[in-house]
């Protein structure tokens, strides 16, 4: 049998700064619940180790992603904004097939996460790496979801960019299957000006039209209304603009689908952690994953995806 890579634990000890070599910190806070990657440069991100969500990410002093004035961060509830993680499905679990007990998004994102190590690179970046396993599930969720599995997550802040990627290892003895998403809530000034450039043309399934699929006519996409899209077999590269001027370009790597997701005025009624309300108009949500079909991951396999948000300034 194939030697377990379970990921170790690092040493997180009391919560002092821990320095990473010239051009950037890493952080962990005092009650042991988050870390804050910093750059020289002024690029900075937290996550929490509930989730392992990224809530904040800034150049100099501007936030980049949007993040519920109102969003639970206590680990009592998934996070309403900056980058939660959904794994291992994707919206509400189909009945019949095997997470059909798991919450809407799965765990991952509700799930403590370790810590596990960090580094630099000499480009200039700081990485953590974050684990999950079966193994420090908690017992309900593993009950509801009995595979033998770990995660890898990593974050990585560079001067202009944020990346997050991830590993699935499967050392258990049969395959499962599984979805995953980088659910993030991207910071835009006007929802009214910015458009979605490079999911022309493509298949997508429209959640607000009862899951119906439809062809995109659009070069540049508005949104002018709830929108709740999942876009099949996407181009690896989205640019979100603002009156034609580029502010994020998401670059996805092993991933097949993009969500595109803003409730707008009405869907934010419905949301009880959604604060302002008028936030919808702040925030577009460029999701990568591979959601629109189930990944089989075979017995004593890897497989891994990521996301690199480059911030135009
Ligand atoms: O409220 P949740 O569980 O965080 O989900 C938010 C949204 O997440 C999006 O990814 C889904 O496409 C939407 O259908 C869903 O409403």
């Amino acid at each position: 049998m194939a030697t377990r890579k379970k990921p170790s634990i690092l040493d997180i000890g009391s919560a002092a700064a821990k320095e990473a070599k010239s051009h950037g910190t890493i952080t962990i806070a005092e009650d042991s619940q988050s870390v804050v990657l910093s750059l020289v440069s002024g690029a900075s991100a937290k996550v929490l180790l509930y989730g392992a969500t990224v809530v904040s990410w800034k150049i100099q002093d501007r936030e980049l992603l949007w993040l519920s004035e109102a969003s639970a961060l206590d680990g009592s509830k998934a996070v309403r904004g900056g980058i939660p993680l959904v794994f291992p499905v994707f919206g509400p679990p189909p009945a019949g097939t095997p997470v059909e007990k798991l919450p809407q998004h799965g765990f991952a994102r509700t799930s403590k996460w370790n810590l596990l190590g960090r580094a630099e690179d000499e480009e200039g970046s700081v990485r953590v790496d974050f684990g999950l396993s079966s193994e420090s599930l908690d017992e309900e969720t593993k009950a509801k979801w009995p595979y033998d599995f770990g995660l890898i997550y990593s974050v990585t802040l560079r001067e202009t960019s944020l990346e997050t990627k991830i590993v699935v290892q499967n050392p258990g003895s049969g395959a499962f299957d599984f979805n995953v998403l980088f659910h993030t809530y991207l910071r835009i000034p006007d929802v009214s000006t910015i458009g979605v450039q490079g999911l022309n043309s493509l298949t997508y399934r429209d959640k607000t039209l009862g899951g119906t699929e439809h062809q995109e006519s659009s070069e540049v996409i508005k949104i002018t209304s709830q929108t709740d899209r999942v876009y099949k077999s996407a181009p690896d590269s989205i640019v979100v603009s603002d009156s034609d001027k580029p502010l994020y370009t998401v670059t996805k790597t092993g991933l097949e689908d993009v969500v595109l997701w803003n409730p707008y005025n009405d869907g934010v009624e419905k949301i009880g952690d959604w604060q302002p309300k008028e936030g919808y108009k702040n925030m577009v949500c460029v999701e990568a994953g591979s959601v629109a079909q189930w990944q089989t991951l075979e017995s004593q396999s890897t497989w891994e995806g990521g996301v690199t948000h480059k911030a135009h300034l």
